[in-house]
């Protein structure tokens, strides 16, 4: 255990870098914050693998872990393509510590390290619970869409994009591994939100360990070909469920990946028509989902929209500066933060959509903004213009939040599949 910080005011609670010997202390403490589930074995193994010691720290109070937080480097995509990432996680306080600023204290160590080692610029998490993590500067910045589709061998539109040349085969995951990672990649640079995963996290997403499947019978996999090889996979598994002796089974989608529309349209085609089955579920999905626009019955789908990335500006000059805008832009923007007092002040950001510069100026502001709505906007999927009615964006110069928020949008929307 190397400490790296300074005791509290009332110096009982050390900030300190775990070392691996620490992990079974720190997963213990982050299960009782939780309310006390632990995970499978080949969960916690996971976990461990991908943690990442020297960016997490701990609180201890009396040489016990008592607060834990860690930063995944994560490339995501966000509008001009991926970019490093912090992925912010494993954020817990053990119950009898709570409320006394431990995890305000832990977040802005991270924000302060990140700044002053110049590493990435921005910062992102998914919450547990929505209203958290506003106040230290993170804005909602993509959401995602739980679908429940009855079964039907019409539910989707009979012009949906179609190819004789595929067919959709029934496996088993374990003998698609191989298949999976280019299906999975053609669809991340074009979508914000998006992370690259390489063989670790891709063994992560396809992991089934039977302590985690809640009931659910074991993993199942499909795969759409053609002569010329593999154009998507589906791995779904299927809840049992029988009313009035007559089955009524729940087919709850995982992953649904594809290179191009016919195969994608396929899987879902095969998905929606299983014998045995009523219903299909599906989520997260992107609030944008091309399936939703190949449904005879939209209303039917009974899509649920919830929160889902949480994004924080570091730095908003190196941040606003490593994407892309849809629009050509050139703006002096206001920044307010209470937390992070570098970003503060003015900064004129000039690009478009090959790229951005954005630098301090002395020049009049054209919006005043918060980094919680820069944060929002910055994946392209929560407009300014809606941040500007809810007070958190003020346009200072005529035409300049119209400007703005067109050029901050970016379709398709962020979606982030992957929970870190
Ligand atoms: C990215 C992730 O890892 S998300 C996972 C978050 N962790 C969990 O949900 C696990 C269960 N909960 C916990 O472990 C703790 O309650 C935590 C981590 C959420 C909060 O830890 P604490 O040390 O109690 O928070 P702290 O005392 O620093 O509070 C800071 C501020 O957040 C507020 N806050 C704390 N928890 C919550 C909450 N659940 N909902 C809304 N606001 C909260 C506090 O009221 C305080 O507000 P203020 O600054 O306006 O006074």
């Amino acid at each position: 255990m190397t400490m790296v910080n300074e005791r509290s005011e009332a110096g009982l609670y050390e900030l300190a870098t775990p070392d691996p010997a620490d992990f079974d202390e720190l997963a213990a403490a982050i299960h009782r914050a939780y309310g006390g589930f632990p995970d499978p074995p080949e969960v916690e193994a996971m976990n461990r693998e991908i943690f990442e010691f020297d960016r997490a720290v701990v609180v201890r109070h009396g040489g016990r872990v008592c607060a834990t937080a860690t930063v995944y480097s994560l490339e995501m995509t966000v509008p001009g393509g991926p970019r490093p990432v912090a992925g912010v996680g494993y954020v817990s306080v053990m119950p009898d510590h709570r409320r006394r600023g431990l995890m305000r204290r832990m977040l802005r160590h991270q924000l302060e390290t990140l700044h002053e080692t110049g590493a990435e610029p921005v910062a992102a998490l998914n919450s547990t619970e929505a209203g958290i993590y506003g106040r230290f500067g993170y804005g909602m910045a993509s959401q995602v869409a739980r679908l429940t589709i009855p079964r039907g061998a019409r539910a989707l539109l009979p012009d949906r994009p179609r190819d004789p040349a595929l067919r959709v085969r029934a496996t088993e995951p374990a003998l698609i591994t191989g298949l999976v990672a280019p299906c999975y990649d053609a669809n991340v640079a074009g979508r914000p939100g998006m992370l690259r995963r390489d063989e670790t996290w891709t063994r992560r997403a396809l992991m089934d360990p039977p302590g985690a499947r809640g009931g659910a019978a074991p993993l199942q996999a499909l795969v759409a070909e053609d002569g010329a090889g593999t154009r998507g996979y589906a791995l779904y598994t299927v809840l049992s469920h029988w009313e009035d002796s007559s089955p009524r089974n729940i087919v709850v989608v995982k992953e649904i990946y594809a290179v191009d529309d016919a195969a994608y349209a396929e899987l879902w085609a095969v998905l929606l028509d299983l014998d045995l089955t009523a219903t299909v579920t599906a989520e997260p999905r992107p609030v944008d989902d091309p399936v939703l626009a190949m449904l005879a019955d939209f209303r039917r789908a009974v899509p649920t929209v919830r929160d889902q990335l949480h994004v924080r500006l570091v730095d908003v000059d190196r941040a606003l500066a490593s994407r892309a805008y849809a629009r050509d832009v050139d703006l002096v923007l206001e920044v307010e933060d209470p937390l992070c007092p570098w970003n503060r002040g003015r900064w004129r950001l000039s690009g478009g959509p090959d790229g951005a510069e954005c630098r301090a100026t002395d020049g009049p502001a054209d919006l005043a903004v918060s980094v919680r709505a820069l944060g929002s906007a910055y994946l392209g999927g929560v407009s300014l213009r809606q941040l500007a009615s809810a007070g958190a964006v003020t346009e200072r110069r005529a035409g300049a939040l119209g400007a703005a928020a067109a050029a901050f949008r970016h379709d398709p929307a962020p979606y982030c599949p992957t929970i870190f």
